[in-house]
């Protein structure tokens, strides 16, 4: 399969996947400290964002599962993006980090499965599975979320991705994060930690 071509010195990879609007593009701007476009109309951009560091390239793919009014077909098309860039890309992509919105993951979840759906963020978290990546869950906009309803909500997200609560049994691949509020703290650690495994602890300074 063909490489992508322009960032052939990347030698470690980490890609952000999610919804549309549910924070990547704020996620990455506090790890990398790179000024992305935030809040940008969701749907415009079909192409992955690349930030790259030394050999560290971050990757923010285009958010999926848009709002009602845009058509089905352009899902489609991003969906397909996605997957192509993430199979010609599979060798060097070493962390995936599937983005949430802890406010209305839930509810999103549900109502594709009242229609007997795979739910988008579900089968993508399998399809990284599936290729063997290293996947975190960033559980995004946490600062919406009461202190007093914070564990059952994450319990209940986690629950829905397969995995059985407390979600804090899973806070090696769990990550509560507030991009808005410049807490990112939580992904920060799982990320370097993965850095580290590989023996690439000079990355730390770029995330
Ligand atoms: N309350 C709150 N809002 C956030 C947080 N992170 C991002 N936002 C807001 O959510 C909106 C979308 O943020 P983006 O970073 O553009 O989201 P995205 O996932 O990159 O969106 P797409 O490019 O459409 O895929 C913006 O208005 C952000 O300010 C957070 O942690 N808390």
């Amino acid at each position: 399969m063909k490489k992508d071509q322009s960032f052939e010195k990347a030698k470690f990879e980490i890609i952000l996947s999610g919804r549309s609007n549910v924070g990547k593009s704020s996620i990455i701007r506090e790890l990398t400290g790179k000024k992305v476009k935030v809040g940008k109309r969701p749907g415009v951009t079909l192409k992955p964002a690349h930030t790259l560091r030394s050999d560290l390239l971050v990757t923010d793919l285009p958010g999926f599962g848009f709002m009602s009014g845009v058509k089905d077909r352009k899902q489609d098309i991003v969906k397909d993006q996605i997957v192509r860039y993430i199979e010609n890309n599979a060798d060097r992509i070493k962390v995936a980090v599937l983005v949430t919105d802890a406010v209305s993951f839930v509810d999103v979840v549900e109502r594709w499965e009242s229609r007997n759906e795979i739910p988008i963020d579900i089968e993508m978290f399998d399809f990284f599975n599936e290729l063997g990546f290293d996947t975190i869950i960033a559980i995004n906009k946490m600062d919406r979320i009461k202190d007093s309803e914070r564990e059952e909500r994450l319990d209940a997200i986690v629950e829905k991705l397969g995995l059985t609560p407390p979600w804090n049994q899973w806070n090696y691949i769990v990550a509560p994060t507030s991009a808005k509020k410049g807490d990112i703290k939580s992904l920060k650690g799982l990320l370097r930690k993965r850095l580290h495994d590989e023996k690439r602890d000079d990355l730390f300074k770029y995330i």
